[in-house]
């Protein structure tokens, strides 16, 4: 690709685009900007990466073609203010923070800019991030392929519409949290019934991996998939039930339902 990326804060989501982004090959690190207020996460990010960094966030702005802002959301005004005079016509700006429209991110240049709306997750960091995307109408076809090249060269990357944006984050942008509970989970389970911590870790996230492959590619629905596991009057039926029991779809559906209904209250704000 000939374009720079530059990424305002060096936290844990740029962290996760910028090693998938370099393993896929898609940009080597010299075009790869980074700025952060500290000193030492910037350094940690350049002996891990060897990609371009600085304390000035106006530089990063100057020098990319796409600039993701990857702080916080109550930081984005903040930092638009201060970057806004550094933002090219040909800049495309990925807004990556939940809750964040793309209308306010309009409002607050107060004047046209190219936005693309984006909810990644952390698996990015390992090839394997699932990114929702939309844009605003400034933003060229062959623009947003070469963003959506960006985001499938470390996962699986989708169009949506922007009113799905917060459920996309309930689903996808914050599920990888509660897997790891889950995975934890297991492995505590299993811990508590004589195994090795180190073993039951693995035995677990492989056994997600493998249950998670087997929904992508068999196409099947996950309900068959389940009665393939569950022997009558075995040893499966009997932890499904203790699920079932215990609320654990319908605690998974009601964690879906409060991190949408918080991505949106925080779109109000
Ligand atoms: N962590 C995740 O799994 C996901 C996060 N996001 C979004 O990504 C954005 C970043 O989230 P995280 O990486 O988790 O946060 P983080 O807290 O790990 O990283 C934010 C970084 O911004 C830096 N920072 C603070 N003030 C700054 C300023 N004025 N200029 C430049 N950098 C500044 C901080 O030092 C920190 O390194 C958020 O808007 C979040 O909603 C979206 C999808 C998933
Ligand atoms: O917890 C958050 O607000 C961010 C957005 C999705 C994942 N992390």
């Amino acid at each position: 690709m000939e374009k720079t990326i530059g990424f305002i804060g060096a936290g844990n989501m740029a962290k996760a685009m910028i090693g998938g982004i370099l393993q896929a090959k898609i940009l080597p690190p010299e075009k790869v900007f980074l700025s952060n207020p500290h000193k030492e996460k910037l350094e940690a990010m350049k002996k891990e990466f060897g990609v371009q960094i600085t304390l000035d966030n106006k530089e990063v702005a100057q020098r990319a073609d796409i600039l993701v802002l990857s702080v916080k959301p109550y930081l984005y005004s903040k930092v638009i203010q201060e970057i806004k005079d550094e933002i090219q016509q040909y800049t495309i700006l990925v807004n990556i923070a939940a809750g964040v429209s793309i209308e306010s991110i309009e409002q607050t240049f107060a004047k046209k800019v190219k936005v693309v709306r984006v909810m990644p997750n952390t698996p990015a960091q390992v090839g394997e991030a699932m990114s929702c995307v939309c844009v605003n109408k400034e933003v060229t076809k062959e623009e947003l392929q070469e963003v959506m090249d960006i985001f499938h060269s470390f996962g699986e990357a989708e169009v949506i519409d922007e009113n799905l944006m917060d459920v996309a984050t309930g689903v996808s942008g914050s599920s990888p949290a509660y897997v790891y509970l889950f995975i934890e989970a297991l492995a505590d389970g299993a811990v508590l019934e004589g195994m090795p911590r180190e073993k039951a870790y693995k035995l677990a996230a492989q056994a997600v991996l493998g249950s998670a492959k087997m929904v992508l590619e068999s196409k099947e629905h996950p309900a068959k998939l389940k009665d393939q596991v569950c022997s009558s009057g075995g040893t499966t039926i009997e932890a499904v039930a203790c699920l079932e029991k215990n609320y654990f779809r319908s605690t998974v559906i009601q964690a879906v339902q409060t991190a949408t209904q918080k991505s949106k209250e925080m779109g109000k704000k």
